[in-house]
């Protein structure tokens, strides 16, 4: 049959024509044959490759900066390396960038001759794909974790951390703290001014709870307008100064909307532990504070009394 008889030439006419590299090195790692694709990779037009070693190919590449991204300032060393790859496993497959931006996945298959087959295959656009993909998905688990109203830490995200804070103190002595916060007659500015209204004020504290926090200490919105702050190796002391700097900033601040000036108040309710700490027992300890701030008459701190519990 004369397609049967034509099908080497067939073949070596669609790898030469084949936009996938296609090379093979001989026993003692000379280039036998190359398509134009694979000649590419190491920066070469045509076949002056054939008859080079790989060590004289990456040489050429590096020399001419040309082809594959070659990521080092000593290439001798680099091939020293991947001399300690090459051949060694009968196959194997790896990616590799160019310098053109393109990447390429290649395979070297070690045949039962001694020869080395390698291939190649451009895969951008699967790996701009996989780069957009890391994006989004980076970008989603933000949006999971931050409240989007005041750009804090929501609950999910809040209880997350501090238990991760809670797990590294776990193994020292140090106290931690927790203050909550929740607006006084919140509803009421909602009811006065608008919803609008009240999500500026929302706004506001977060920054001013921002303002009044050091670098590591974790600030959520639980929900509504209750806010809560974790103080790692925080003595109680230190917590109710963090406290006041809050109602200060509070007394000194009003949020302006549509003309109008609507002052913050606030309840708090703080509790410091060393021992034994969880997330409830600290939220519930701070919680019953809050309720006694609130039960007192508002815009005040109260501390969790341990004795009295
Ligand atoms: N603008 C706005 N209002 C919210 C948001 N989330 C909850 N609220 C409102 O917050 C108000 C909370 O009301 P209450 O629980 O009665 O609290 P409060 O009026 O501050 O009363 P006290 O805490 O007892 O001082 C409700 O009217 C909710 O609708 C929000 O994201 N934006």
């Amino acid at each position: 049959m004369p397609y049967k008889s034509n099908i080497t030439g067939l073949l070596l006419e669609c790898i030469a024509q084949s936009e996938d590299g296609y090379g093979i090195f001989g026993g003692t790692d000379e280039l036998l044959y190359g398509n134009s694709a694979f000649f590419n990779i190491f920066g070469f037009d045509d076949e002056q490759a054939l008859g080079l070693t790989f060590d004289q190919m990456i040489n050429h590449a590096y020399k001419h900066k040309r082809g594959v991204n070659l990521e080092t300032d000593n290439i001798e060393a680099w091939l020293d390396k991947a001399s300690l790859v090459r051949r060694q496993l009968n196959f194997r497959i790896f990616e590799v960038d160019l310098l053109d931006g393109r990447w390429l996945l290649l395979s070297e298959q070690l045949l039962d001759t001694g020869e080395l087959l390698v291939h190649s295959k451009d895969i951008t656009k699967q790996k701009l794909l996989e780069s957009q993909m890391q994006l989004t998905m980076s970008q989603l688990q933000v949006l999971a974790l931050t409240d989007e109203l005041t750009q804090l830490a929501n609950r999910r995200s809040f209880v997350k951390s501090v238990e991760a804070e809670l797990s590294r103190f776990s193994r020292s002595a140090d106290s931690v703290a927790m203050i909550l916060l929740d607006l006084d007659f919140f509803k009421t500015i909602n009811d006065t001014f608008g919803h609008q209204a009240g999500d500026e004020v929302l706004i506001c504290v977060a920054d001013i709870l921002r303002q009044a926090t050091r670098q590591y200490d974790i600030v959520g919105r639980l929900g509504g307008e209750e806010f809560a702050i974790f103080l790692g190796a925080t003595e109680l002391k230190a917590a109710i100064v963090i406290a006041q700097r809050i109602a200060a900033l509070f007394s000194s601040t009003s949020v302006q909307y549509n003309g109008q000036l609507i002052s913050v108040k606030g309840s708090m309710g703080i509790t410091s532990c060393a021992d034994n700490v969880t997330f409830e027992k600290l939220y519930n300890e701070a919680d019953k504070a809050l309720y006694l701030a609130k039960l007192k008459g508002r815009n005040r701190i109260e501390v969790f009394n341990h004795q009295e519990d």
